[in-house]
């Protein structure tokens, strides 16, 4: 296989992001999750899939201590309440005090004005990524009115570009929309991943377990937001196509997918990641 840096495009990324989940494996980074009650068990297992530590702490009482050890901190407003919302701001505070990066998924958002409101707030605490489907990612930029669907988006991800660019222009917030194509960018540059299938929108909670993965790949390369979370998503999309080749439905999908990450090598992480520059 030729050197890392003989090589060029779209096999650049590859390599990239085949060191990139080397180095999350390496270092297997602790990563708080506060997270929704959904989300957990997938959550914890897509970090422990790509050899990361999760953690899933949310009482108030032990975030001081909690995200002073943590590598990273996923902050996760499902199934939000007024008790955690004061854990998530206590940690992201903490978090900007320590200098450890924390993503925001802004689950929802849009569909009642309390989740509005709250998830507005997180985002002035500076999250170093957020990541959340078209619909969410336009509602928090505040490019449509629609009522959402609940979790789940009603547009696809070029419909949030431009919307995208500008909240991470406004908010200096990587951004990145999952979706068929999933955009990742800074305000200036935009990456596009094509990996994935569409059956993981079949399984609750993968948007969550991606924002999770993010954490995970930004806290072992903190200089490079925009790049890990591209890595995250190209990975987890490719686990998904490599899943979905011995999946009946959602549920074997889960599971394959889990297992299909779990062993991902650097041959098909070569041959398969698709990240372009847009
Ligand atoms: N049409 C699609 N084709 C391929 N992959 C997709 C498609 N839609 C979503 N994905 C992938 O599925 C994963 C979850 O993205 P999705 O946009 O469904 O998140 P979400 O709506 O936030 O999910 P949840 O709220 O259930 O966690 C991402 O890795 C994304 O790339
Ligand atoms: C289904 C659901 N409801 C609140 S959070 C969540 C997980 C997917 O976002
Ligand atoms: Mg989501």
């Amino acid at each position: 296989m030729a050197s890392f840096r003989e090589l060029r495009g779209n096999e650049s990324w590859a390599a990239e992001a085949w060191k990139a989940l080397c180095k999350v494996r390496e270092m297997a980074p602790l990563v708080q999750c506060i997270t929704n009650f959904v989300s957990m068990d997938i959550m914890a297992n897509t970090l422990l899939a790509a050899g990361a530590s999760p953690a899933m702490v949310h009482a108030v009482e032990e975030i001081s201590e909690f995200t002073a050890i943590a590598n990273a901190l996923c902050i996760n407003i499902g199934t939000l309440s007024p008790e955690w919302i004061f854990s998530m701001k206590t940690a992201a505070v903490r978090a900007n005090e320590l200098n450890k990066p924390w993503v925001l998924d802004p689950v929802g958002v849009g569909a009642s004005r309390f989740r509005t409101e709250r998830c507005l707030e997180l985002i002035a605490l500076r999250p170093a990524v957020i990541r959340g489907n078209a619909s969410e990612i336009m509602a928090v930029a505040g490019a449509t009115t629609a009522p959402p669907k609940g979790v789940d988006s009603i547009h696809n991800t070029p419909d949030a570009l431009e919307a995208a660019k500008e909240l991470a222009k406004k908010t200096h917030c990587i951004v990145a929309v999952s979706g068929a194509v999933d955009l990742v960018t800074d305000g200036k540059r935009v990456l596009g991943v094509s990996n994935g299938v569409s059956l993981m929108q079949r399984i609750t909670a993968t948007g969550c377990a991606v924002t999770a993965l993010i954490a995970a790949f930004i806290s072992v390369n903190p200089g490079r937001p925009l790049e890990s979370a591209a890595f995250a998503l190209a990975l987890f999309g490719l686990a998904g196509e490599i899943g979905y080749e011995k999946a009946s439905g959602p549920a074997s999908l889960r599971m394959y997918m889990l297992d299909a990450l779990h062993g991902l090598d650097e041959a098909a992480v070569y041959s398969r990641i698709r990240i372009a520059q847009i």
